[in-house]
């Protein structure tokens, strides 16, 4: 086995994928953007949530609002929903694992916050269910998925922003969907602070 050739095809289909997704992503992304400024400027929070990768990837984001991106500014709200175990283990316990991100959604949101949810399929049940409370709720939803969207993509409504990776394979969509973080974090302090 060649592993540096591996190693190489990695690369040239990432960047394929990031050329690919530069051509449909930025104008949805900035819509998530001012969805999220307009929530934390008006007392609102966000909550993120994902499983595996996924819950990394809404801690990391949700870790860069609380402390800071690249610059020095206030504290911003937003919670990851996959980070606290006894909660995980109770309701997961009590009540099942697709419940453990609605159940919070419930406990804590409220009508202008915005669910942040994270699934490369579209089709994690638990996600899927956040995503329902958070609508009942009159929350934002910004959903970052790839292939095709799934249950997920079809779920979403109108108000609703998605951002859909156009890959079948995880780990690329996953490797877009921190580059989208990451963007999000710098287009909010942006709209806070100014171009730097
Ligand atoms: O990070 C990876 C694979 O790259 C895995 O941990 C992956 O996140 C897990 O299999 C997740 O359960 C997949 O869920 P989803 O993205 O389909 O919602
Ligand atoms: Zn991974």
């Amino acid at each position: 086995m060649d592993l540096s050739a591996r190693i190489s095809a990695h690369f040239r289909d990432a960047i394929a994928l990031f050329e690919q997704s530069q051509d449909v992503l930025p104008a949805p992304t900035a819509a998530a953007v001012d969805a999220c400024f307009h929530t934390l400027t008006n007392n609102g929070k966000i909550l993120a949530c994902g499983n595996g990768g996924s819950a990394a990837d809404a801690q990391h984001f949700v870790a860069e609002l609380v402390g800071r991106f690249e610059r020095e500014r206030l504290p911003l709200a937003a919670i990851a929903l996959n980070t606290d175990t006894s909660i995980l283990t109770a309701v997961g316990n009590d009540f099942g694992y697709d419940r453990v991100f609605s159940q919070q959604v419930n406990a804590l949101g409220q009508p202008g916050d915005v669910l942040l949810a994270i699934s490369t399929s579209g089709n994690s049940t638990n996600v899927i269910q956040a995503i329902e409370a958070a609508q009942s709720r009159e929350m934002h939803v910004i959903a970052l998925t790839g292939k095709g969207g799934g249950q997920i993509g079809a779920m979403l409504a109108e108000t609703d922003v998605h951002l859909c990776v156009p890959h079948d394979r995880t780990l690329r969509i996953q490797e877009v969907h921190i580059l989208l973080l990451h963007a999000i974090c710098d287009g909010i302090d942006a709209q806070l602070l100014g171009d730097m």
